[in-house]
């Protein structure tokens, strides 16, 4: 048996556009992952995708402290302007720490420690997501070649060695604040995040 299975997929009218949610669930966790999908494309094609990390803070209660709701809203822009494109939402709050840790780990944020110094001290690594799930996800879609909305080269590589092509990288580099700035600095300085650096001056 395979570990994710897709369960059923509706239309979802959006402020952008009229997209198809596709839900599909880890067996193993139960965790339950969607994709927002746009447009119709052939295997051959490279379709426009995002794979966007569960932020509830950002992307649906309107945090500036970082920039996901804004990429959220700027990959769902794009895709309805190409009239074509993907979006994988991965349930991986927190960079997989959870919504309670990410909380815990603000709060020492607030102290003066940087992100990546907050998750260390609470025992986590930097990061822990996986992207496992693409490749089932995109499988599922018909997707082979992708043009990748990201600044994050961990992205490309996983999605390279899941055997899937990606022929260009697009930045969004879209959102930045007073409140997330150093955040930002730190994705970049720390987690390797392709950020340009006038964007900090
Ligand atoms: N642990 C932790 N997670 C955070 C923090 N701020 C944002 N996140 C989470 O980080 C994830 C988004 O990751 P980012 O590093 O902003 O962006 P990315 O997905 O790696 O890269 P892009 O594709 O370029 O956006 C979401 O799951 C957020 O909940 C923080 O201070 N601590
Ligand atoms: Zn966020």
């Amino acid at each position: 048996m395979s570990r994710y299975e897709f369960v059923s997929a509706a239309k979802l009218p959006t402020r952008f556009g009229e997209f198809t949610i596709h839900g599909f669930v880890d067996v193993t966790t139960n965790q339950e992952h969607v994709a927002l999908t746009f447009g119709k494309w052939q295997r051959e094609d490279t379709v426009p995708i995002r794979i966007h990390s569960e932020c509830l803070t950002g992307d649906s209660l309107f945090s500036t402290r970082c920039d996901c709701g804004f990429q959220l809203e700027k990959a769902l822009q794009n895709i309805t302007e190409n009239k074509v494109g993907v979006l994988l939402y991965l349930r991986q709050e927190g960079r997989g720490i959870g919504l309670l840790n990410k909380i815990r780990a603000y709060a020492l944020q607030d102290t003066g420690m940087d992100t990546v110094e907050a998750n260390e001290h609470l025992g986590f690594d930097a990061d822990l997501r996986e992207y496992d799930i693409c490749q089932f996800m995109l499988g599922h879609l018909g997707v082979q070649n992708v043009s990748l909305m990201t600044n994050n080269p961990k992205k490309i590589a996983a999605l390279t060695e899941m055997g899937i092509n990606v022929v260009s990288r697009k930045p969004i580099d879209h959102g930045m604040t007073a409140d997330n700035k150093g955040y930002l600095k730190t994705k970049t300085e720390k987690l390797g995040h392709e950020f340009d650096p006038h964007l900090f001056k």
